[in-house]
């Protein structure tokens, strides 16, 4: 079963049935699902992109919830070390939502002035997308219209390459059909969209790097009247990323980073850059490598299953692999502590062939391997 088949996508109609019935006899508040909706999309955007690069971040709020979940998430993102600033135009009178401000206000949050967008885009690392959700119908009025076109036109696929801001969605890319997608193909295409509750079948053309789910708060009794399959959320986490950090479009085969044009040509250089970006993307332990050998009779092999007993070692026919702590690297080659008495030191003396692979799963380098 592929991962789109493997998770439960909701059609327009059941979001809403769901949201009502969280706040009819489930006895939520939606005070209490919008903080949690803005602090799983605040997690999801802490989970990816470091505040010491991704700093400056404007979450765009449109007039009914979703803009609600993203002024939430402004507040979370500043006491995880972010700056953000506010465009709200069309603000409404309720009082969750002039709370909301007012909280932001306490915290010195700017909110920028209707006219600077998009013009200000550029000054950004991060756009947080909380134009429109779930209850998005027909065609973007004013003032949204304009920007979500401005919008779209920022390709934030592959961020490195490009100085424009990543744009992160808050449950629907807005200007999305909530069902259909993308229908004209030239809308807001996000870096990260964070489905809440339960993706919506818009996110089945989801193309971008990162999808994430949050709103942690379905019961079971919603759960098997909707037969949702959804992924677990780990240990007390906000937010759980779904699939593949990154769904490659099928006209795409090859990432454009990835070109040998757009490689270092010196192999260890490449490396030390990937190397960078993992610590810098704080995943677990990048420096952690398996190390596959052989006697003198085999060939080194990782098997995948390596990959999901990650810290087993694992002996297949002549060739054994184990996990083992990078130390340095330069041109010189890759260095890691070993016993000259141990299996894998027996092997490298009679068979100097070896390889080593590196997991690093949210960078889309999940088997980057290293053969010598
Ligand atoms: N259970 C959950 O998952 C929760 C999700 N939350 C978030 O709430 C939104 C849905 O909120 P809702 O207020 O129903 O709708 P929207 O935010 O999508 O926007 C409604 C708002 O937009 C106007 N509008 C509709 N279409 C257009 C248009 N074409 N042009 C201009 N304006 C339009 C409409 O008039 C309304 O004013 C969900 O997606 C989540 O993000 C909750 O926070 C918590 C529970
Ligand atoms: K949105």
């Amino acid at each position: 079963m592929n991962e789109q088949e493997s998770i439960s996508y909701l059609t327009q109609q059941q979001a809403a049935e769901i949201d009502d019935l969280l706040m009819g006899n489930l006895g939520f508040s939606i005070d209490q699902l919008m903080e949690l909706a803005g602090l799983s999309v605040a997690s999801a955007v802490a989970e990816v992109y470091k505040p010491s690069e991704y700093n400056r971040v404007l979450v765009i709020c449109g007039p009914g919830n979703n803009g609600g979940d993203g002024l939430v998430a402004a507040r979370h993102l500043h006491h995880f070390g972010y700056k953000p600033s506010i465009w709200y135009p069309k603000r409404t009178p309720k009082p969750l939502y002039a709370g909301l401000v007012t909280q932001l206000e306490s915290l010195s949050v700017p909110f920028i002035s209707i006219d600077s967008l998009p013009q200000e885009f550029l000054n950004f690392d991060i756009i947080v997308d909380a134009i429109f959700g779930f209850s998005f119908q027909g065609n973007p009025r004013p003032p949204f219209d304009d920007l979500i076109m401005s919008m779209a036109s920022l390709s934030a696929h592959y961020p490195e390459h490009q100085k424009s801001p990543v744009i992160v969605s808050v449950d629907i890319p807005s200007g999305w059909h909530v069902e259909d997608g993308d229908r004209s193909g030239d809308g807001t295409r996000p870096d990260m969209l964070v489905s809440l509750t339960a993706p919506k079948l818009c996110a089945r053309t989801f193309s971008g790097r990162y999808h994430f789910l949050g709103g942690r708060f379905v019961p079971p009794s919603v759960m098997q009247k909707y037969k949702l399959r959804l992924p677990k959320y780990p240990g007390t986490a906000m937010c759980v990323q779904i699939g593949n950090s990154c769904q490659i479009k099928v006209e795409d085969p090859v990432p454009a980073k990835f070109l040998q044009k757009n490689v270092e040509a010196d192999p260890f250089l490449q490396f030390q850059k990937w190397f960078d970006d993992a610590v810098a993307t704080g995943l677990k332990d990048p420096d952690a490598m398996a190390l596959s050998t052989a006697n003198k009779d085999g060939k080194p092999c990782v098997s995948p299953i390596l990959l999901s007993f990650f810290l087993l070692q694992i002996i297949i026919g002549q060739n054994s692999s184990r996990m083992v702590q990078l130390k340095k690297v330069d041109r010189e080659g890759f260095v890691w502590c070993s016993n000259y008495g141990s299996r894998k030191g027996h092997e490298i003396a009679e068979n100097p062939h070896a390889s080593l692979l590196f997991y690093w799963n949210t960078l889309n380098r999940q088997d980057l391997t290293i053969e010598a």
